[in-house]
């Protein structure tokens, strides 16, 4: 029997109500299999652990999840009790630093049974490649000054290391997809950092010549991603722009609460971590009305990535089959609740 460790971490709001919920799945799942067994190490990493203690994780947190197969989030943030900015930098954006995960997988596709807001959206497929290591999340600057004297510096940081091994994951990508690639810039607006940008993916297309390559400017490119998602294969971005484009890519399927994300550590030091697209959702919690979709789709992204395609493929089976039976939450149009929707999705599973 084959022991994969998963780090476990809740975080906040509906990551609380969702994540512990969807862990039965994962038991099944391994059940089928035979061969592996899940050993859970649940962390109370959160908003609320940060009023207790003063920090969002212990110092020998990073360690401990360093040691673990993999990161199960679900989301950090609760803003009435800390600042947004201190408790994503402390959890969330620390655990992408520190595990060195560079990359950010985020798909939006077509899926049957989910009313997409557009009148059209006919068969879309496309996956967000997202520079996770840099850009606009940037520590590099400061504040001076009070009152109408006041300034505030924020710094984006481009480096070629980082972007180059971007752009080449997502061409590779692209190499296994349909041949094409699109990459979100703002040259026009941006003096420095974008046309460095776009020059270095005109470099890589250069060695890619399979690849059918366009540079869109994020502006053209959100509406582009509305008025003609299947247009789109891969897209590569900067930090911030992939951020936003993901939930235009969510909101575009139908809800932010099925999207799903996958941090990926390309050098093997360390384990990825994977985590819906979405935030902790102060607006809904304790109503037991989340969407688990996104957080169960990020679950089979987890499988994959850790070899086991075959459950990966098994668990995305019984979200599809539940999604188009009609037992769907309240975002998509459905009137299930969350337990309602996981319990199905567990069913279904046993019973293939
Ligand atoms: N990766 C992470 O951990 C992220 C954390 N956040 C944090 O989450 C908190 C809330 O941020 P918001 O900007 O409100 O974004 P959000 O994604 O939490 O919520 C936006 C809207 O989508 C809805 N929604 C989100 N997930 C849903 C689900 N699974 N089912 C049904 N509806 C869902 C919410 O109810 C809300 O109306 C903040 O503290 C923010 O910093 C935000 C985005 C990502
Ligand atoms: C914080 C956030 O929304 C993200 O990095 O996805
Ligand atoms: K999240
Ligand atoms: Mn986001």
């Amino acid at each position: 029997m084959k022991k994969t460790t998963l780090s476990v971490i809740p975080g906040d709001g509906i990551g609380k109500e969702i994540v512990p919920a969807t862990l039965k799945i994962l038991d099944t799942l391994a059940e089928i299999d035979g061969g592996i067994q899940f050993e859970y190490n649940q962390y109370p990493w959160s908003c609320e652990y940060y009023l207790e203690h003063g920090v969002m994780m212990p110092d020998d947190g990073m360690t401990k999840l360093q040691q673990s197969d993999a990161i199960y989030l679900g989301a950090v943030g609760n803003p009435k009790l800390v600042p947004d900015h201190i408790s994503l930098w402390g959890l969330l954006i620390k655990i992408r630093r520190e595990c060195e995960q560079v990359i950010n997988i985020r798909p939006a596709q077509y899926i049957k049974g989910v009313k997409s807001p557009l009148a059209e959206p006919n068969d879309f497929n496309f996956l967000v490649v997202r520079e996770n290591s840099e850009g606009e999340y940037s520590e590099v600057g400061g504040r001076i000054h009070s009152g109408s004297d006041e300034i505030a510096i924020q710094n984006a940081v481009f480096t070629r290391n980082a972007t180059e091994r971007t752009m080449r994951y997502a061409f590779e990508l692209a190499n296994k997809r349909n041949g094409q690639l699109t990459s979100a810039t703002k040259s026009n607006g941006i003096v420095h950092s974008m046309p460095f940008w776009d020059q270095v993916f005109q470099e890589l297309a250069g060695e890619y010549p399979d690849i059918k390559t366009q540079s869109n400017h994020i502006d053209a490119l959100a509406a582009f991603l509305v008025s003609k998602p299947d247009q789109f294969d891969v897209i590569v971005a900067s930090n911030l722009f992939g951020d936003i484009l993901t939930d235009l890519g969510a909101a575009v399927m139908g809800s932010i609460g099925i999207a799903p994300a996958a941090n990926i550590n390309l050098n093997g030091k360390y384990p990825s971590m994977f985590e819906p697209v979405h935030g902790s959702a102060p607006d809904i919690i304790g109503q037991g009305i989340a969407n688990p979709i996104g957080q169960l789709w990020t679950a089979k992204m987890m499988l994959d990535h850790l070899g086991l395609e075959e459950l990966g493929g098994l668990l995305f089976r019984a979200i599809k089959e539940t999604i188009a039976e009609g037992i769907k939450t309240k975002d998509l149009g459905g009137t299930s609740t969350m337990n309602e929707v996981i319990n199905h999705i567990h069913a279904k599973i046993k019973s293939y």
